[in-house]
């Protein structure tokens, strides 16, 4: 049975902190042996957390090396990058136009090139994804991705045809129940096979439902860590998942949560 790394944070600040962590030791060990750090990242609440992460390499002497990564997006809404829907436009209003990553190396989807989601994904796919998976080992290093109230992640929406695509790596849906309908996302090939290390990340009492249905019931829990106000469980993932968010199973897994997901499960 599949398990995950759960770490509950104290409050929102604590979580953004957290977060950053995670990216910074990701980042961290990936430059270490390469050049190239590719990192995705979910639009929805995530890019606001995000406001910590420069400050987490000063706080542990770490060089970012921003000139080395290279930031493609977990799912994007098939809108202009200037409307508020854009999950590229909140990454880089929060994020990227914050750090000195090279702008040629925050990869939005090519908006100008048809009205047909399709061609979109597959564009993205082989102009974006695999170019970057060549200079990567075959895998993206990190990635962070946020769940909704429903339990779907990126575009991967609860009994969605799209839970079973097995062979592209990134598809376009045309019907999503959460608005805009157009999109492209990431798929479980990728997530599963093709990636690192996942941060799940989400905060509120909105995502209580989910995090307890997504993972078994203990009877127990230990604490394998605490850091400052951070506590570190780890937890089995409940089969069959309930939701696709609950469905992605990397090598790597980890769910940082604030008390309020986390309800009353892990307030021992
Ligand atoms: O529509 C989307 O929603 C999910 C979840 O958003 P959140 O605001 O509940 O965190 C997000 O991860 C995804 O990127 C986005 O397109």
């Amino acid at each position: 049975m599949a398990s995950a790394k759960i770490l509950v944070a104290s409050s929102k600040v604590t979580l953004g902190e957290t977060l950053a962590d995670q990216i910074v030791e990701s980042c961290r060990e990936t430059l270490s042996s390469r050049d190239v750090f590719v990192l995705a990242l979910s639009g929805g609440s995530i890019p606001s957390l995000l406001g910590a992460v420069e400050c987490q390499f000063s706080v542990k002497g770490i060089e970012p090396r921003w000139g080395s990564w290279h930031v493609i997006l977990a799912d994007e809404r098939c809108v202009p990058s200037t409307s508020p829907d854009s999950n590229f436009g909140s990454i880089k209003a929060n994020f990227t136009s914050n750090v000195p990553i090279p702008p040629g190396q925050v990869y939005g989807i090519d908006e100008f090139l048809s009205k047909s989601t399709s061609d979109i994904a597959t564009s993205y796919e082989d102009k974006v994804l695999k170019p970057l998976l060549a200079r990567s080992g075959g895998k993206i290093d990190c990635a962070v991705l946020g769940f909704g109230p429903d339990g779907h992640t990126c575009s991967l929406f609860p009994n969605h045809p799209l839970l079973k695509e097995t062979e592209r790596l990134v598809a376009p849906i045309d019907d999503s129940p959460k608005p805009p309908p157009s999109r492209i996302t990431l798929t479980f090939p990728v997530l599963n096979s093709m990636s690192r290390c996942i941060a799940f990340c989400g905060a509120g009492t909105g995502k209580v439902d989910v995090v307890n249905a997504v993972f078994e019931s203990p009877t127990r829990i230990q604490l394998l860590e605490k850091d400052g106000d951070t506590k570190c469980h780890q937890l089995k993932l409940r089969d069959p998942a309930p939701y696709p968010c609950g469905m992605v199973r990397p090598g790597n897994l980890i769910w940082i949560i604030d008390l309020d997901a986390a309800g009353g499960l892990f307030e021992l």
